[in-house]
């Protein structure tokens, strides 16, 4: 089969490799990254979280057949209470309530993000949702992976239980499953609709390296 997923990857390159560059994410990994940067980071990324569920429940909907539709549904379920439950314990650490944390003022770039992949997922048919959605899962699990090769990073007490969630074989199947859908989606697809996917791969990975620039500049809006 014609993987539309190795051409994607390519494409990417030189944005991911920037975000694996990027100080936030090599702070991740090193400990050196600042608990009130990282704190700011989990509020953004709650609210992130909280729009991104929707994108499963509509990928749940353009779905034809019930095992798609079913994995969809799961997977929204799976982001309200396992994932952000994992940011829930994380801010109870800093001192933070879950209603805090769904109160937080949005970003700029949380909004941007968000509202581009909602536009897509309304506008446009399952294949494109899912290479809009596919950079946060993909790019989260090779950051993952990376970082889980770095000296004390999984074992570290802060950032460690990052770590190990986005290098889990756990994580790493549902990025999988995700990457052969889209292959699956857009095997028969004309050259032009493959662009289209593409075009949605390079915005929201550009879009994900923004999220970790804003956290790491505290910046909720460039403008006051
Ligand atoms: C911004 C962002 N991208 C991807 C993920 C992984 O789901 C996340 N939690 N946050």
């Amino acid at each position: 089969m014609n993987r539309i997923s190795e051409r994607l990857y390519q494409a990417v390159q030189p944005i991911w490799e920037q975000t694996h560059r990027h100080p936030f994410v090599t702070g991740l990994g090193d400990g050196s990254l600042s608990p009130h940067t990282f704190s700011f980071y989990m509020k953004q990324d709650y609210l992130f979280l909280l729009e991104y569920a929707k994108l499963f429940a509509i990928a749940s909907t353009k779905a034809v057949d019930l095992e798609t539709s079913a994995r969809f549904a799961k997977l929204q379920e799976a982001t309200l209470n396992e994932e952000m439950a994992l940011h829930r314990a994380y801010a109870e650490r800093f001192g933070i309530s879950a209603a805090e944390l769904e109160g937080s003022q949005p970003s700029f770039v949380m909004h941007a993000y968000t509202s581009y992949m909602l536009k897509v997922a309304y506008q446009g048919t399952l294949a494109e949702l899912v290479s809009a959605v596919l950079p946060c899962m993909w790019s989260y699990w090779e950051i993952g992976k990376r970082l889980a090769k770095a000296d004390g990073a999984l074992a570290h007490p802060l950032y460690g239980e990052w770590v190990r969630t986005y290098s889990s074989d756990e994580f790493g199947e549902l990025a999988q499953w995700l990457i052969d859908l889209l292959d699956r989606l857009a095997a028969d697809s004309s050259e032009a609709d493959r662009a289209r996917l593409e075009q949605h791969f390079l915005t929201t990975s550009k879009m994900e390296y923004l999220f970790w620039e804003m956290a790491y500049r505290e910046e909720l809006w460039p403008i006051r």
